[in-house]
């Protein structure tokens, strides 16, 4: 609500205001009309029904007004979420989990969404409680105080079961995150589970079913206090239509109007009230689910936009790549579960080809994930081009690498890469990677995605080249090729962009190929060595150096 319009809110605040008070001004004439019979038929009618629709009109403006700034806000909520994902660091989006940010954009979005749409009209039902108890202070002061009491009374007593109840709904939250772990183990490891009975009984009816459990009875603990709540507001109403009843209508010195006044505003505030309370878990989830987000702990250190990173000096020309002691370790639970990799050294020239190799577990993705500046060093830094990367400047920094990761997602669109030179490029590309058969590019979009892992692993390759960045990545991009394929991206692809200046950094696991390279890297335990390849010879030569490469 805050970021809306001043003048918006201002006006929608106003419209509500009158909508309450001509609903107030309605019931007055009723109440006059009750006590002093018809008279001037023609113009108690006039001002009633004239009332009645500033009323209807004033209050649909401040609804419609209202709801726009709702969905006004939902859209910044939507766009502030994904903009902040980008920009907090990799490390702390993984730590957090997947399924909690796949929970926050869905569940959490969708509570602030129905918790900012139930708002408008709280805050013309407020209006017309106000509207309603000003009436009934004109009346009778006295009155007003009697029902202040029990309206305030009651919101007190109210409050203690609607806060176990809103405690209930973090904790229901809590389990759907659970929950939302285990709905992507149903859709990623669907094969799996399809394949093995056995597997899949345990997991619905051990992981699945604890958890849905959980929550089932979490939310009904939160609806039970809720409903406490709701009751006894209810009863609350009641006593108050019976101290009117049975104690005010037989206070002999209370006006007959204002008995009247009193019977009107009861009936008439009921359904505000009523609006407080069901609206309430609501706002309660929506609060929650706002909470969650914080909870995320996304904390934006990454500039958000290009425009705002700080540029790298050198980054015009062809620049080297420096790796100064770094080291990162992984956290785990225990010291034994926690990885570390170096600290270790590199130096990496322009244009340079540099194949990087090493079992299983040793830290190929994770060096190169620091390479790209997608994790930070615990320890040690990097230098670009001489110029120290920070968090001001990594931004920029990252914008020197295009990379094809092991586990690469493919977007549909080219996004951003839309010009003639640039699609044109792509078709190209698309021949070279053996994909033209396969798909087309119009409007800027793939005509399909849906392409066997090697194919899809040549999209993601012909991503990479359009972006034409001095820094190239491939991790193990040729594991899943066809031997032919093979050929030509060690024999043709890569001898390519060296011959374009590119520096190109290749994981990989294809010894028949690494007599290309510059330089042959190799990772054992974090630990980096220096391989001399002697073509000759069948094998690696030992290290020349260790660490320090
Ligand atoms: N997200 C993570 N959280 C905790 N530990 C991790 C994470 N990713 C990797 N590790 C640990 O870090 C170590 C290095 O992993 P990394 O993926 O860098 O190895 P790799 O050499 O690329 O392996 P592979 O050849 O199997 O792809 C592994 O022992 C792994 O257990």
């Amino acid at each position: 609500m805050l970021h809306a319009s001043k003048a918006t809110v201002a006006l929608s605040v106003l419209a509500g205001l009158i909508a309450g008070g001509s609903t107030a001004g309605v019931m007055t004439y009723i109440n006059r009309a009750l006590e002093n019979g018809p008279g001037n038929i023609a113009a108690l009618a006039s001002i009633f029904f004239g009332l009645c629709f500033i009323s209807i009109l004033s209050g649909a403006l401040s609804v419609t007004l209202l709801s726009r700034i709702t969905q006004d806000n939902l859209y910044e909520l939507r766009l502030w979420l994904c903009r902040r994902i980008l920009a907090t660091p990799f490390q702390q989006i993984q730590r957090c989990g997947l399924h909690r940010i796949t929970a926050a954009l869905t569940e959490d979005i969708g509570s602030v969404a129905t918790a900012q749409q139930v708002l408008p009209d709280l805050f013309i039902q407020g209006s017309k409680l106000i509207g309603a108890l000003v009436y009934l202070g004109v009346l009778s002061p006295k009155l007003l105080m009697l029902v202040l009491v029990f309206i305030l009374g009651g919101l007190f007593c109210w409050r203690l079961p609607t806060k176990w109840a809103w405690r209930s709904l973090e904790l229901v939250r809590e389990a759907q995150d659970v929950l939302f772990g285990h709905f992507r183990a149903v859709t990623e490891g669907y094969k799996e589970l399809k394949l093995d009975a056995r597997r899949r009984h345990a997991f619905l009816s051990h992981d699945l079913s604890n958890t849905a459990d959980i929550l089932r009875k979490r939310h009904n603990n939160a609806n039970l206090m809720l409903v406490i709540a709701e009751r006894w507001s209810h009863a609350l109403y009641f006593i108050l239509i019976g101290a009117g009843l049975f104690l005010v209508s037989r206070t002999e010195d209370m006006p007959r109007e204002a008995l009247t006044g009193f019977t009107l505003v009861v009936l008439f505030i009921g359904e505000p009230l009523s609006a407080v309370v069901q609206v309430a878990p609501i706002i309660g989830k929506g609060v929650v689910a706002l909470k969650n987000l914080e909870a995320l702990g996304l904390t934006a250190v990454d500039t958000e936009s290009d425009s705002a990173a700080k540029p790298l000096n050198g980054a015009a020309q062809p620049s080297s790549l420096e790796l100064l002691g770094i080291s990162y370790k992984y956290k785990g639970d225990d010291e034994d579960s926690s990885y570390r990799l170096g600290p270790l050294s590199l130096h990496i020239a322009p244009g340079e080809l540099v194949f990087i190799t090493g079992g299983n577990g040793s830290g190929k993705t994770t060096l190169a994930l620091l390479i790209l500046g997608l994790y930070v060093p615990d320890e040690g830094s990097l230098k670009f081009g001489g110029e120290l990367i920070t968090d001001e400047n990594r931004e920029a920094y990252r914008q020197n690498f295009s990379a094809v990761f092991a586990d690469s997602y493919v977007f549909d669109s080219l996004l951003g890469y839309t010009s003639d030179d640039v699609i044109a490029r792509a078709n190209e590309l698309l021949v070279l990677l053996q994909l033209d058969t396969k798909l087309q590019i119009a409007d800027g979009r793939f005509s399909t995605v849906d392409l066997s892992r090697g194919q899809r692993k040549r999209l993601a390759l012909l991503t990479a080249y359009l972006a034409d960045r001095p820094y190239y990545v491939f991790d193990e991009w040729a594991a899943e090729q066809d031997p032919e394929f093979r050929d030509v991206f060690y024999l043709e692809m890569l001898p390519e962009l060296k011959a374009r200046g590119k520096t190109v950094i290749v994981i990989t696991h294809d010894d028949r190929y690494f007599y290309l390279s510059d330089r042959l890297l190799r990772l054992t335990m974090g630990q980096l060595d220096g391989y001399r390849f002697d073509p000759d010879m069948t094998g690696q030569i030992p290290a020349i150096e260790s660490s320090h490469v």
